[in-house]
């Protein structure tokens, strides 16, 4: 069985980043999203295990010091952590799992997995992006301020990403999506387990 392939998915906060998502993860039941720690207070409608474990502070630097986050990272005044354990167990298992993550974190799995694939999506605008963050109303005008200003620290570092979406059109941009992992499932360095076995197969049939 080959590996799956690892998926980093960036964006700035109110992008649209779970609107493109959530129907591929419908449609693709091989792929997992990587459900994160965080010390963030649930959103109404948040529920603990779904969007995230909501966990505690304290909690969150046990995680951290045992070895326990594939990476973590600090944004808007919280904590956010990849739980190791579960992602290296669907990798194995030969699932494709999605991180939904900050660009920090992002940065930090480049150094540890350089074989994933890393997709950022843009707003058409940063206008845009105020006006679907306001829109969605989530945040208090404080919490959405301190989102757009780390905005525009993660959108300078889109560039740094494998891959590009802009999300003007959201059935493009998961048209899009779905072509990018379709390709990236296919690239020698995540099948290179399975070309080999195939190879030595070969040489002695
Ligand atoms: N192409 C689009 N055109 C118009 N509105 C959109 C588009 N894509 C997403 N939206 C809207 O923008 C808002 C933010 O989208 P969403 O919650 O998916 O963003 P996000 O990037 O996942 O945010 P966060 O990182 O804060 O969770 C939602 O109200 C969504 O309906
Ligand atoms: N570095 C990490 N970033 C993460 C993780 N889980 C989510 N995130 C990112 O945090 C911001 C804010 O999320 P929100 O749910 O409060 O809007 C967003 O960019 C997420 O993608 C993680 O485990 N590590």
């Amino acid at each position: 069985m080959s590996e799956g392939t690892l998926i980093v998915y960036s964006g700035p906060s109110g992008v649209g980043k779970g609107t493109i998502l959530r129907p591929y993860l419908e449609s693709h039941p091989e792929a997992v999203l990587s459900v994160s720690v965080t010390t963030r207070a649930p959103r109404p409608g948040e529920t603990d295990g779904v969007e995230y474990h909501f966990i505690t502070r304290e909690e969150f630097d046990r995680l951290a010091k045992s070895d326990g986050l594939l990476e973590h990272a600090e944004y808007s005044g919280n904590c956010y952590g990849t739980p190791r354990a579960a992602v290296e167990r669907h990798i194995a298992e030969g699932r494709d799992v999605v991180l939904e993550i900050e660009v920090q974190g992002a940065m930090k799995i480049r150094e540890s997995f350089p074989e994933a694939v890393f997709v950022f999506i843009l707003p058409p605008s940063y206008g845009t992006l105020h006006e679907r963050l306001a829109g969605r109303g989530t945040e208090t005008p404080e919490a959405m301020e301190a989102r757009l200003r780390t905005a525009r620290f993660e959108l300078s570092h889109a560039a740094e990403y494998d891959y590009v979406i802009v999300n003007d059109d959201v059935e493009k941009a998961r048209e899009q999506l779905g072509a990018i992992i379709t390709a990236a499932k296919c690239r020698t360095r995540n099948m290179k387990k399975f070309i080999d076995k195939v190879c030595e197969f070969h040489e002695y049939a």
